[in-house]
């Protein structure tokens, strides 16, 4: 039951008032068809308004079944308008982009009735106001008297104890309108029945009581009723609008305006598409980068020298004194690369220590010897004297020498190939080079000869195995496969004189004989344009060669004798300890190699290998520590800086262009909320909440955002294909631009985040439009 208690509600527009409701109390029966005649502005709507809970009161109370509304909250009379109200305008308020049934179903929605149930009740509703035929049509395909039909059936399918009804039949013919005051006057048997109406004709036949209305005062009521006092009963069930319905509200009024929003989107896309194609030309460049340096410097060696340049000492010297000028004495001073140049001490420890790095990060090791091979070879049945080695016979030796200590500093030129450490795992030769003729040395004698990638050699390393050639000369691979060469031992090589000195023998058969043989067994080249010449041209031959020439030597006069004196034992100079040591290793008298190469399995593995070096140093003294050669390092890291850097850069001027898509979605919002202000009206009165109308814009914002977001990157990944049509043309190198999928995806949740927070404070604003102002609103 329903009682308004001397109610008063007024408007001030300026500084005049006026006064809607001016003492109005009377009671309704719980099932009765009240009709309210009374002239234009006389306060017949805002009564409707207040008693739908669509409007507030100013004074008095208004008590439903027993309860008084004075203390209640917004979510209350949300509630209340839910479940117990039903209202009828006009002009049927149906939303237009909804069914016929989704728009009978609203209401239900918003108090969470199970899907199953909704359509069922909806579709009872729609039977019972007479649209059976027409329950899966449009709102725009139907009559006026229809679209009527469905506003009363959205009405009542929520089965509310008050239909509140203002003007009902105001634009239909007369006709329509009776067959629509039939229906009414059918639903009100079960239930309170208050309508608005002009027409007092229509008033005397329908309603069980006529109220006159004027001047916001109850002027006469055909069919009083004074309510005893009720016990409260009053019940209500929250309502709630799931994000669900909130995006398929959003997403049937965006399908309306489909033009729109795809030019939208697509504005404000250029953000993202720009940012996502600088992130994904860096992204290429950086891949770019990182293969080519991996292709080319992956194979560098780490290469431990018998000198380093230690990076740290070559710092600055700091010369304060200002008075320069009038100095009166000179300044003994250190090169500053001398100073820098560290010298390795390369002990057998160490040696031991590299041999057991983890086969994992570095499978291949090479050792640089000072030794010197006593070659002999056979040509044309006469013994010679031979090298392996490309230096000029006829040049210079320092010159040369010079020239391949710089280069195996840092990892190239040498002719020992590397020890595989384990077998099972990369081989380097085979990995880097590929067989031409012959077959893959395997014992320690085996020698093969290296090409580089047009199958040239060094016509020196020819030359020092005894052959002849000329420049430009061609060689049959079957005329150098199966060479044999003969390395002999100090001890038969060296004679020793009488005077104690030694000189080497004329080569001669018998000593050919007693040497031992070495073969070369295949010829070689590098694989590919990019795998780097580790190997100088000429002979190659493993460290295992090396160390049993060593183990062969290590004992010989020759060895013992110089071990003994500082004199050269071969032309009387005087040596000093530098020298005599130098001396002893080219005569095979230290274990020790001068140099060792570790070849990490890929680029990754380095660092691995590096921290394994690292290790060896932690705590020694400076002099102690063994310093490494690494280039590939100082290159990438240099570039990759360089690259973030710029990209940095241009990802924050593309950002700007994100802000002012956030601002037009801000725009776009609030004109969508201007558009949509009689739905806002619709929904309140169905019983939405404030939260409920800010999720449906929020709702909007968010399906536009990711639209956009995903329009953007779908553009962006299509520019990559022009991009890198004409970053090929320009530089050659193909696929550049790559959009990497962890981008793209942060990308449209920025984008969405950003519309989101652009469209929340239109939003914010519709939630908070005056119900009853927007149901008046045209
Ligand atoms: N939001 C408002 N702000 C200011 N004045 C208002 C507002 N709403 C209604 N009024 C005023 O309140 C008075 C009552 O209006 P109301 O719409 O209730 O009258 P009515 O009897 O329903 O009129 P009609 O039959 O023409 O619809 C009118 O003078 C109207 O101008």
């Amino acid at each position: 039951m329903l009682q308004l208690e001397h109610l008063f509600k007024s408007y001030h527009v300026g500084d005049t008032v006026t006064h809607a409701l001016d003492d109005v109390s009377i009671s309704f029966r719980d099932k009765e068809f009240v009709a309210i005649l009374g002239p234009s502005g006389s306060g017949k709507t805002t009564m409707l308004n207040v008693i739908g809970g669509l409007d507030r009161y100013d004074k008095g109370d208004l008590i439903i079944n027993g309860k008084s509304t004075k203390n209640f909250k917004e979510t209350d009379w949300d509630a209340y308008r839910n479940n117990s109200v039903g209202f009828i305008f006009q002009n049927y308020n149906l939303i237009s982009h909804l069914s016929i049934m989704d728009n009978v179903e609203l209401g239900m929605n918003l108090s969470g009735v199970p899907a199953k149930e909704r359509r069922k009740r909806a579709e009872e509703a729609l039977v019972e106001v007479g649209l059976k035929e027409h329950m899966h049509k449009n709102p725009n395909q139907l009559s006026g008297g229809q679209m009527q039909r469905v506003a009363i059936a959205r009405a009542i399918a929520n089965n509310p104890d008050i239909l509140l009804c203002d003007e009902p039949t105001g634009a239909l013919d007369t006709e329509t309108s009776v067959q629509i005051m039939k229906l009414i006057k059918k639903l009100s048997k079960d239930r309170l029945v208050i309508m608005v109406t002009h027409n007092p004709e229509l008033a005397k036949e329908y309603a069980t009581r006529i109220v006159n209305f004027q001047d916001g005062k109850i002027l006469d009521d055909s069919a009083p009723y004074t309510a005893e006092t009720e016990q409260d009963t009053f019940k209500l069930k929250r309502t709630k609008m799931s994000y669900w319905n909130a995006i398929k509200l959003s997403f049937t009024n965006i399908m309306t305006k489909k033009g729109r929003t795809i030019l939208t989107a697509f504005a404000s896309s250029i953000g993202i598409i720009s940012i996502a194609v600088v992130l994904s030309l860096s992204n290429g460049f950086q891949k770019q980068i990182d293969t080519t340096m991996s292709k080319a410097l992956a194979k560098y060696p780490v290469a431990i020298a018998p000198t380093a340049t230690d990076m740290n000492a070559m710092s600055e010297r700091k010369d304060s004194d200002k008075n320069v000028k009038n100095r009166g004495y000179l300044i003994a001073q250190q090169d500053e690369s001398e100073k820098a140049t560290h010298v390795n001490k390369i002990t057998q420890k160490y040696v031991d220590y590299v041999k057991k790095i983890n086969p994992d990060y570095a499978n291949n090791i090479s050792y640089q010897r000072a030794t010197s091979l006593n070659l002999l070879a056979k040509d044309n049945g006469k013994i010679k004297r031979v090298e392996f080695s490309n230096n000029d016979p006829d040049q210079n030796q320092n010159m040369s020498a010079m020239r391949s200590q710089a280069m195996s500093s840092v990892g190239v030129g040498s002719s020992v190939f590397p020890t595989t450490l384990n077998k099972n795992k990369g081989n380097f030769l085979k990995e880097n080079y590929q067989l031409l003729a012959g077959k893959w040395p395997d014992k320690a004698t085996d020698l093969v000869l290296v090409t580089d990638n047009k199958n040239t050699v060094n016509i020196n390393a020819l030359k020092n195995l005894g052959l002849k050639p000329k420049d430009n000369q061609k060689f049959k691979f079957k005329s150098l496969v199966g060479k044999q060469f003969s390395v002999v031992n100090n001890n038969d090589f060296y004679q020793e004189l009488p005077t104690g000195m030694f000189v080497p023998q004329k080569a001669n058969q018998s000593m050919y004989n007693a040497g031992t043989k070495l073969h070369l067994t295949g010829i070689i080249r590098p694989k590919n344009e990019d795998s780097l010449a580790l190997l100088s041209t000429g002979i190659a031959y493993s460290d295992r060669l090396s160390q049993k020439i060593i183990k062969q030597n290590e004992n010989s006069a020759i060895v013992k004798a110089q071990k003994k004196t500082n004199r050269n034992v071969m032309t009387g100079q005087n040596l000093n300890q530098d020298a005599k040591k130098q001396l002893l290793q080219t005569l095979g008298g230290s274990s020790i190699p001068t140099g060792i190469m570790i070849y990490p399995n890929n680029f990754d593995d380095k660092d691995k290998v590096l921290d394994y070096l690292d290790k060896w140093n932690k705590g020694k003294s400076k002099k102690n520590q063994i310093v490494y050669t690494n280039m590939s390092s100082m290159v990438t890291t240099m570039t990759g800086g360089l690259l973030n850097g710029i990209t940095t850069v241009l990802v924050a001027f593309a950002a700007i262009s994100l802000v002012t898509s956030m601002i037009m979605i801000g725009i776009l919002t609030y004109t969508s909320v201007l558009e949509r202000i009689k739905e806002i009206g619709v929904l309140k009165a169905l019983g939405a909440r404030k939260k409920d109308i800010t999720r449906v814009f929020d709702a909007e914002t968010f399906i536009l955002g990711i639209f956009s977001g995903v329009l953007g990157v779908a553009i962006a990944y299509l520019l990559t294909f022009p991009i890198n049509s004409v970053i090929y043309h320009i530089t050659e190198l193909t696929n550049v631009a790559q959009l990497n999928p962890t981008h793209a995806l942060i990308l449209i949740i920025i984008s969405t985040i950003l519309t989101l927070l652009g469209g929340h404070l239109p939003a914010r604003m519709a939630a908070k439009k005056d119900a009853a102002i927007a149901l008046r609103s045209e």
